[in-house]
């Protein structure tokens, strides 16, 4: 059948056109923004990224770097002369490159052999420090018999003695330690600042008399089987010596000098083994001395934190319910919001985030957007906003896409407040319901929040409301509702979801005999777990889940944070807690169609959770189908564009099969 007019409604094939600004960076001046701009494409079916210039009077775009490869991480120097940014421009191993802003001259600075990152200018302008991982040996044991001349042997064993040998989206991890460097920011030899076996991590931050730079690891012997700990450490530029500026039992972590020199601001926590706590702006003295906390009565977790250029104030990011803010904190103490409705990169899902910079006299670049449009890059001057790009206008101005609304239920648990926002179907009258999707976030201490989402509004063009809701767990709501479920997760958080779900049903959107239900990762758990529990739901889709505690406790990438964060034991000194608390407990229950999905390569949740689940669902005659997601990790389950889109085509087809079968075959 011919189309007979044009698309209106949001469909996968336009996941290929849509754009999404991260990582701006506003000139010290103010009079520009350079930003990463990340574009679907469907020749190479992934998102480029390329880095542009927007003026912040004429809103013009000027391309910095979008020729062939991959371009990120763009950093102004000091008088805003020169932009350095990494990219592999010239194929091979991603490198750093300096545009001089004037002449339009951009030079490869650096020929390294492993990816930098973590990039930061001297404040002088004449240097750049950057990280690198140094590959260690392997471990050996033993050895193949020699190999004769010209023969084409298999390769050599693998021998690991490391805890954190493999990592999401990495895979079995090559050995090596993060080092610093620094090179001459206009070209010449790149030199080795910090040795040993340990990782140094950015951010770097450089004082302003360019002798030391600011850095956090954990370099004491026990750093495998602690993965929360961190120290603040200041690293002698000349004489690579290193002074710990931090001591306490929790991660401290990146660090910042303020622009007089005077203090360092970072971020961190008390470690008390629980699942959540708030990270906390910290300041000290520029030797470490007079440390205090400077957000403790927000009750929130702080993302990111910049120097006001007058060294009076911190700028920080963090997330209220559902949404992401910045604020202005004063070195006394005093907070004040000065900027809102940032949205993050993120498309599949929406999840809360987003980022900023601040300009000398205040300005901020903020990435920002509708809940029915990727982020942009907004500028915001004291009470004004000027959104400086429209990077989808092109696509979805002609578009009719879901309406995002706020919704609030009490649980039924104990009353507690939970809020949710609900997408409608394009086109949506007042009084009509709709088939309804709820979908569950995962961390599971994360939020949703109002924000674009390409699931969400593919099931919506395709006739679904969809619920993203924050039970208790969610951040943005204070340590206290993120902690409801501290070693109680999977639980409660099903009754915060089921009312929510009601609430919609009360308020007239719902159809209550067409509710199906799905969620990717901590998501997924509850999803499993509410198939264990009710029927209420007429099909699943259960996405990249953990169905048995105990095998992701020993197979995952996260191993040790499980065991003594998320239950305070190991498997086998309490595996009542591991077993009780595992989907797979309840499989027995499950009489709901259950579509199970994971990525292939995902090494967080692992396919072997998600095959445990599929083979149990066989075997208790429950219908099913596998989906594995080729190539794809725990966090890229959505990278490429047309997985994305088959993702949730495959979801829609699994739901629209129960959709409109007739009550007696569900039953
Ligand atoms: C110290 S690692 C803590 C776990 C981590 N939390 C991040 O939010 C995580 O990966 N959580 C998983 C579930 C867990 C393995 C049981 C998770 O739910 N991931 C979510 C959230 C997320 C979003 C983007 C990047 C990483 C995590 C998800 O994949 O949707």
């Amino acid at each position: 059948i011919q189309a007979t007019g044009p698309e209106r409604h949001f469909t996968g094939a336009d996941l290929f056109s849509l754009e999404v600004a991260a990582d701006p960076q506003i000139s010290p001046d103010g009079s520009q923004v350079a930003y990463v701009r990340r574009s679907g494409d469907i020749m190479t079916d992934q998102f480029r990224s390329t880095i542009w210039l927007v003026d912040t009077r004429s809103s013009e775009q000027t391309p910095i770097a979008a020729g062939p490869g991959g371009h990120f991480s763009p950093r102004w120097s000091p008088d805003g002369s020169r932009l350095a940014y990494i990219s592999s421009a010239e194929g091979g191993t991603t490198q750093i490159f300096v545009r001089w802003m004037e002449s339009g001259e951009a030079v490869r600075l650096t020929n390294l052999p492993y990816a930098p990152g973590s990039i930061a200018w001297s404040p002088d302008g004449t240097r750049i420090a950057y990280s690198m991982l140094i590959p260690g040996e392997s471990a050996g044991l033993g050895s193949a018999p020699d190999a004769p001349e010209g023969a084409e042997w298999a390769d050599p064993l693998d021998v690991t003695t490391a805890v954190g040998y493999r990592a999401d989206g990495q895979g079995y991890l090559r050995p090596g330690f993060n080092q610093i460097f620094v090179v001459p920011a206009d070209g010449g030899t790149a030199r080795q600042l910090s040795f040993g076996d340990y990782h140094h991590g950015g951010p770097l931050s450089w004082t302003p008399d360019g002798r030391a730079i600011l850095f956090s690891g954990d370099l004491t012997p026990d750093w495998e089987m602690d993965p929360v700990e961190g120290e603040i450490y200041s690293l002698d530029v000349t004489t690579s010596a290193i002074t710990p500026l931090t001591d306490r039992n929790g991660p401290d972590v990146n660090p910042v000098v303020s622009p007089d020199g005077r203090h360092i601001a970072w971020l961190g926590f008390d470690d008390q083994r629980r699942g959540y706590e708030n990270v906390l702006l910290h300041v000290s003295d520029s030797d470490g001395s007079n440390q205090r906390v400077l957000t403790g009565a927000l009750d929130r977790s702080i993302n990111t934190a910049i120097w006001s250029a007058n060294s009076r104030a911190v700028y920080v990011s963090y997330d209220d319910h559902g949404q992401t803010k910045v604020a202005r904190v004063s070195l006394s103490g005093s907070i004040t919001t000065v900027a809102e409705g940032l949205n993050g990169a993120s498309l599949d899902r929406p999840y809360s985030g987003g980022s900023f910079s601040v300009a000398r006299d205040g300005t901020l670049a903020i990435t920002s957007g509708p809940a029915t449009s990727p982020a942009d890059i907004v500028l915001v001057r004291g009470s004004n906003r000027r959104q400086l790009t429209h990077l989808n206008d092109d696509l979805l101005g002609h578009k009719v896409m879901g309406e995002v609304r706020r919704m609030e239920t009490a649980s039924t648990f104990d009353g507690r407040p939970i809020e949710s926002w609900l997408t409608l179907p394009p086109g949506h009258v007042e009084g009509q319901r709709h088939p309804l999707i709820l979908e569950i976030h995962g961390g599971p201490f994360a939020a949703y929040g109002p924000h674009f989402s390409t699931d969400n509004q593919l099931y919506a063009a395709a006739g679904y409301a969809v619920l993203s809701v924050n039970p208790r767990g969610s951040t943005s709501y204070g340590t206290e509702f993120a902690n409801l479920i501290h070693h109680a997760y999977p639980g409660n958080d099903y009754h915060d979801l089921m009312s929510a779900v009601d609430g919609v049903i009360a308020a007239g959107f719902a159809d209550p005999d067409q509710l199906f239900v799905t969620g990717g990762s901590g998501g997924g758990v509850l999803t499993s777990w509410i198939v264990g529990n009710t029927n209420r739901f007429r099909a699943a889709a259960t996405q990249k889940p953990v169905i048995n505690w105990t095998t992701q406790a020993l197979i995952s990438d996260i191993p040790v944070f499980v065991a003594n964060y998320w239950f305070g034991a190991l498997p086998w000194e309490d595996q009542q807690s591991y077993w009780s608390r595992s989907p797979l407990s309840l499989v027995g229950n499950v009489e709901t169609p259950t579509l199970v999905l994971v990525g292939g390569e995902d090494e967080r949740t692992p396919v072997s959770e998600a095959e445990q689940y599929y083979m149990a669902l066989r075997m208790e005659g429950v219908p099913t189908t596998l989906i594995r997601v080729p190539g794809a990790s725990h966090g890229g389950l959505a990278a490429r564009p047309s997985q994305s889109a088959a993702k949730a085509s495959a979801i829609l087809a699994w739901f629209d099969r129960y959709r409109n079968a007739p009550n007696d075959i569900m039953e």
